[in-house]
């Protein structure tokens, strides 16, 4: 993991949850956060990070568009790997996630949606991912998934598409870095943000908060300056954005949209 990638270290800050106990943080740098405030999502929640999606990207330009997202302010770069078997699509692989990797320093967050993924692990580790998400569903065994992404040094998260329940991540928060809710069926971008997802994320913060652990929680799909602050406002600290980033012409505008919406403006 890189400097700036937004974990807290063993003496950092926490995030603050709804009705939080602690004053609010402000960004100070990339993926970090400080107790110098200077702004403010709203009164007791966090700015999120912002992971623009590769997906929504121009692929005939990937290396200018890496580049220009992190110029842009985002926080990580979010990268979809997509098996045509596991989800209805096909994306890119690790020789991609390699290519990539010289135009920009911030941390690569890669979701595999692919089944089994272990097989693949060392490769997406080799290609330079900091961050590596897999599903429950892509099995055999997400324990030992787990384990061998921290083996191979490189922060472990788990996905919960909508149909998969939060307690699929309950009994290995202790080998969880990340909990990525989906709050679409993963495999398009540009789909609508689905609702019931939100009490999700909500009990998700209760689980991390209650565990005391470092765990951050992400949101892809749909993700939208509307819908931002009503996923952070439920307890998500990274959101996944991708029409609602790459779509646009001005990518710093996008970014700082979903970071701090007007409305959040207390
Ligand atoms: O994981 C994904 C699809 O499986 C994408 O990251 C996600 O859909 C982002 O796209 P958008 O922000 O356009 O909804």
């Amino acid at each position: 993991m890189r400097p700036g990638h937004g974990f807290r270290g063993p003496s950092g800050p926490r995030r603050v949850g709804l009705g939080g106990r602690r004053p609010p943080l402000a960004r100070t740098a990339p993926g970090r956060l400080s107790r110098s405030v200077t702004t403010r999502y709203n009164r007791n929640v966090l700015a999120p990070l912002i992971a623009p999606s590769l997906l929504a990207a121009d692929f005939a330009r990937l290396g200018e568009e890496v580049a220009a997202i992190a110029a842009a302010g985002a926080d990580w770069l979010h990268l979809d790997i997509m098996d045509g078997h596991f989800v209805p699509n096909i994306s890119f692989g690790p020789g991609l996630v390699k290519a990539l990797r010289k135009h920009a320093a911030i941390p690569f967050d890669v979701h595999l949606m692919i089944a089994p993924a272990d097989p693949y692990l060392a490769a997406f580790a080799e290609a330079g991912a900091d961050v590596i998400s897999l599903h429950p569903e892509a099995g055999p065994h997400l324990h030992r998934s787990l384990q061998t992404i921290r083996a191979l040094g490189k922060k472990a998260g788990v996905v919960l598409n909508p149909a998969t329940p939060v307690d699929c991540v309950a009994h290995v928060l202790d080998l969880t870095d990340l909990i990525l809710v989906m709050s679409v069926n993963p495999g398009f971008g540009g789909q609508s943000f689905l609702d019931s997802q939100l009490p999700k994320i909500a009990a998700l913060r209760r689980m991390i908060e209650a565990s005391g652990r470092d765990i951050r929680l992400q949101v892809d799909g749909g993700v939208t300056a509307a819908t931002a602050p009503r996923c952070v406002e439920a307890g998500a600290d990274v959101l996944v954005a991708g029409t609602a980033v790459f779509g646009q012409k001005d990518y710093a505008a996008a970014i700082a949209g979903l970071r701090a919406p007007a409305r959040t403006a207390a």
